[in-house]
């Protein structure tokens, strides 16, 4: 589970987080919704540790991470949103070079690395330069480095910015499979479609703050709305910065 806890964070005179408080859970795919500018990116950078906030706490399974930024990363994958792949090493020279890095011995990692080139179905890609690479399949290799390590946390920021409709696809597919394997999936963005087509549960953001969280039906009901974008609207009380 991933809790942020009153999460405070100022850059300069700009209040980025004012007392997020937040809860994603265990097999369940979470989305952080809000429009540009509403803390989504900063919440996820002090969760993976890269920003420390200015009060408040970011728990991953009971872990702090601003004071065990490295046991807590041990339990979090992330899928960067740009896929820096190193592209003379091979498909599973890379995966097991991240593999290594998350501190797995060269023995594990070398299965761990089978393994997960098995479950993405990437046997014609494992043993190639990325150089070159479909974006889909750049995305498959990126996908395979953030779960090598089996992490029980997977972190996304705004996944699907820049795929194409059938890397899209494939990544929908592959976050439901692990979410049935039990992983605490927690993503951010600011299109609706994509949190409506995937999430079981929505962090609406506005401000660095919560606005309203729950399933999509619960939206709905606690909106008094039919359709999911007509609840957001309402919650945030605009649509700006918010895509369809
Ligand atoms: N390093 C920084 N220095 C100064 N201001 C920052 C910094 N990082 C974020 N901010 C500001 O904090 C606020 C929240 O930014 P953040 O990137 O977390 O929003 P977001 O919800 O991820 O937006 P987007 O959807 O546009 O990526 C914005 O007003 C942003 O300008």
């Amino acid at each position: 589970m991933i809790e942020t806890v009153q999460l405070k964070k100022q850059f300069k005179e700009v209040q980025a987080l004012s007392g997020l408080s937040f809860q994603a859970n265990d097999g369940q795919i979470t989305g952080l919704l809000g429009p540009n500018g509403a803390g989504k990116t900063t919440c996820l950078r002090i969760i993976y540790g890269l920003l420390q906030a200015d009060a408040g706490q970011a728990l991953i399974a009971g872990i702090d991470a601003s004071q065990k930024p490295l046991a807590a990363r041990q339990e979090i994958g992330i899928f960067p949103d740009k896929f820096g792949l190193y592209e003379r090493l091979t498909v599973r020279e890379q995966v097991q070079y991240f593999a290594c890095l998350q501190g797995l011995s060269l023995n594990q990692a070398e299965q761990a690395t089978q393994q997960v080139i098995d479950e993405l179905d990437m046997q014609a890609l494992a043993d190639r330069r990325s150089a070159g690479f479909s974006q889909g399949q750049r995305m498959k290799v990126a996908l395979a480095q953030a779960i090598v390590h089996r992490p029980g946390h997977l972190i996304l920021d705004e996944p699907s910015r820049g795929l194409d409709v059938m890397s899209t696809r494939i990544l929908r597919g592959l976050l439901r499979e692990l979410k049935q394997q039990g992983t605490c999936i927690l993503f951010s963005s600011h299109v609706m479609q994509e949190v409506a087509a995937l999430c079981d549960n929505v962090v609406v953001m506005a401000n660095g703050q919560v606005a309203a969280q729950g399933t999509p039906e619960q939206l709905c009901q606690l909106t008094g709305e039919a359709a999911l974008e007509d609840a957001f609207v309402k919650i945030i009380g605009s649509d700006e910065g918010i895509a369809a």
